[in-house]
């Protein structure tokens, strides 16, 4: 992959944390060495002090034994805690270059990707990288040493046992393998399970009403025991796994002292080895079970964190809004409000290739021009908008506003030139008052505020018991209302371009009137482009463009397309039958 942002991460913070790099190395050879003493140590108590029975320096070997002991719980105490800290440093740094993508991505993305999955990758797979620190690569390099010299200690013993140890190793390994393997299967079953469960109880909660309408009680309860009954079948497996992993681990350990006690016993002598070595021998293969069972684990969580690097990389290679020119302002393409010309040259767009969306669009509009697309649904007249504001990029051709490419327009000057308004009001956490400016310090309060009063909206909000300041809460504001505040935020920053998308869709035909009305009075010296399904509820535009198919059916004035367009006036037509 072009770039690599996990490597990229970690030689940053390896940089800048050399000192903690260098006394980790140091611990990580600490541990490996310490971890091989004891045994030593109790060779020497049994051979020296407790077989010839001669107390002589048995005191210093118990201490210098308890104390080695005391040194590695020291140890891995300081392993733990560095590794955690640098691999929390990590993934801090590889979440914030994720979410400085994250704004430079292009819009045609999160067409793709839904919101659960760009979570994931901040989530789920940064998590999975930072187990590779906390129990992953390093752990397993501090394992493999510790075999490593648990069997040079046993080779040095006896020859013969270490020869055994050596074939015994990959068997055992096998052995704890298949148990981890099953009990972790059986976890992860067990996990998507009561997420099920859970999930399901909730959905029933949420839709309690339609299913109390559509009688549809005893499905919800059957799907919800079945849920249970799979759930209560792979809690068994778990719990008989987590039972059994343990004795197994046991008798492997009984199996290896018997057959060590044995061939070093008088009888067979097949080891040559002194007791002090025996008992040291015990303890060092006893010794080799845990770093072989955490070794599974590693491998299991270095898998993992692989999955995690590759699916992060692939985030952090996603393309980017490919040129924007950083030296255009807003006021060097628009130094006068009323010459805003806007010019759709050629283009056509498409999602998916071989899918086209919209085909060869030609259309020019003068400054101050009221333009409304209509046509059927799914014509692409969102799509439309999204390429007006620069969010995505024509396959073919151009939108230009006084010859400048809207593409190439930073997006922070985007707001001087475009407000947005659509079907529904998004909310941010803050204030009424950070409703509208979107929490933009560039917005000042008085701006704010003549927003607000200009749709209508400052006795309401003044009437409540902070004012401007009161928290958001979405029952505050009824839709109309909301819908209202929306307006305020497009037009805070006194654009001059302003684009409405649907926005009367979901409101009654008075409040609906009311916005008209609003938008009457925003549109007089503004370029006006909007969206609308119903052509009656439309704010009196000069320019109509019909869409069909991807392509401009026709467009004029509407008292022309009444005359010359069969399409709008049956359309017309229909819409004055209804109710509204
Ligand atoms: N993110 C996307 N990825 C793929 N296809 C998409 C995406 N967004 C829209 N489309 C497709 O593009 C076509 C046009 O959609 P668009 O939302 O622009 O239509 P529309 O005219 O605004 O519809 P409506 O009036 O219902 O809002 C539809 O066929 C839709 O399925």
């Amino acid at each position: 992959m072009k770039n690599n942002l996990v490597k990229k991460s970690i030689k940053y913070v390896i940089k800048d944390n050399v000192v903690s790099v260098a006394v980790l190395v140091v611990i990580i050879i600490g541990i490996v060495i310490t971890s091989l003493l004891p045994p030593q140590i109790l060779r020497k108590i049994i051979d020296q002090n407790l077989v010839p029975r001669n107390g002589v320096g048995l005191l210093s070997l118990a201490v210098s034994y308890l104390g080695i002991l005391m040194f590695i719980g020291i140890f891995d105490f300081l392993k733990e805690a560095i590794l955690t800290i640098l691999g929390q440093k990590i993934t801090k740094e590889i979440r914030m270059e994720m979410m400085e993508k994250l704004e430079k991505i292009n819009a045609i993305f999160f067409s793709y990707n839904g919101s659960g999955t760009v979570v994931s990758r901040f989530t789920n797979d940064v998590d999975a990288i930072s187990s590779l620190f906390t129990s992953g690569i390093v752990s397993m390099i501090v394992d493999s040493f510790k075999i490593i010299g648990i069997l040079g200690s046993i080779w040095f013993f006896s020859v013969r046992l270490g020869i055994i140890t050596l074939i015994l190793l990959p068997i055992i390994f096998i052995i704890i393998r298949i148990f981890q393997r099953h009990m972790l299967e059986a976890q992860i079953k067990n996990r998507v399970l009561v997420g099920k469960v859970n999930n399901h109880i909730s959905e029933s909660l949420k839709n309690i009403q339609m299913i109390k309408s559509f009688s549809k009680e005893s499905y919800m309860e059957d799907s919800y025991k079945m849920y249970l009954i799979d759930n209560y079948r792979t809690m068994e497996k778990v719990n008989f796994y987590d039972s059994i992993f343990s004795p197994i681990i046991m008798i492997i350990r009984a199996l290896i002292i018997a057959a060590v006690v044995i061939l070093s016993s008088n009888q067979f002598g097949y080891l040559g080895i002194s007791v002090g070595m025996v008992a040291a021998s015990i303890e060092l293969i006893s010794n080799l079970l845990g770093p072989i069972q955490d070794l599974g684990m590693e491998l299991q969580s270095i898998q993992g964190a692989i999955s995690g690097i590759y699916r992060v990389n692939e985030f952090y290679n996603e393309p980017e809004d490919e040129y924007k020119n950083s030296e255009l302002s807003a006021e060097s393409i628009i130094s006068n409000r009323k010459e805003v010309r806007i010019s759709f040259n050629d283009i056509s767009f498409y999602y998916e290739e071989e899918r086209h969306i919209l085909q060869n669009i030609n259309l020019e509009f003068q400054p101050q021009e009221k333009v409304t697309f209509v046509g059927r649904t799914g014509v692409g007249k969102s799509t439309l908008f999204k390429l007006i504001l620069g969010l995505l990029k024509p396959t073919n051709g151009s939108i230009k506003i006084n010859e400048v490419d809207v593409y190439s327009i930073p997006n922070t000057e985007k707001r001087k030139i475009f407000g947005y308004v659509d079907q529904s009001f998004h909310t941010i956490k803050g204030t009424i008052a950070d409703q509208v400016s979107l929490q933009d310090k560039s917005i000042t309060r008085e701006q704010i505020e003549d927003a607000i009063d200009f749709v209508g909206l400052s006795d309401y909000i003044l009437s409540l018991e902070n004012g401007y300041d009161t928290k958001m809460d979405n029952n505050l504001f009824s839709q109309g209302q909301k819908q209202l505040l929306a307006i305020a935020r497009a037009i805070a920053t006194n654009p001059p371009i302003l684009l409405l998308d649907e926005i009367t869709a979901n409101l009654d035909a008075i409040t609906e009137e009311k916005i008209i009305s609003i938008l009457q009075k925003v549109s007089d010296t503004r370029t006006i482009l909007s969206i609308s399904h119903r052509l009656l509820s439309m704010i009196s535009c000069d320019t109509v463009v019909i869409l069909e198919n991807g392509r401009v059916k026709n467009s004029g004035s509407p008292e022309l397309l009444l005359e010359n367009d069969e399409w709008y006036r049956s359309h017309i037509e229909l819409e004055k039958l209804t109710w509204r």
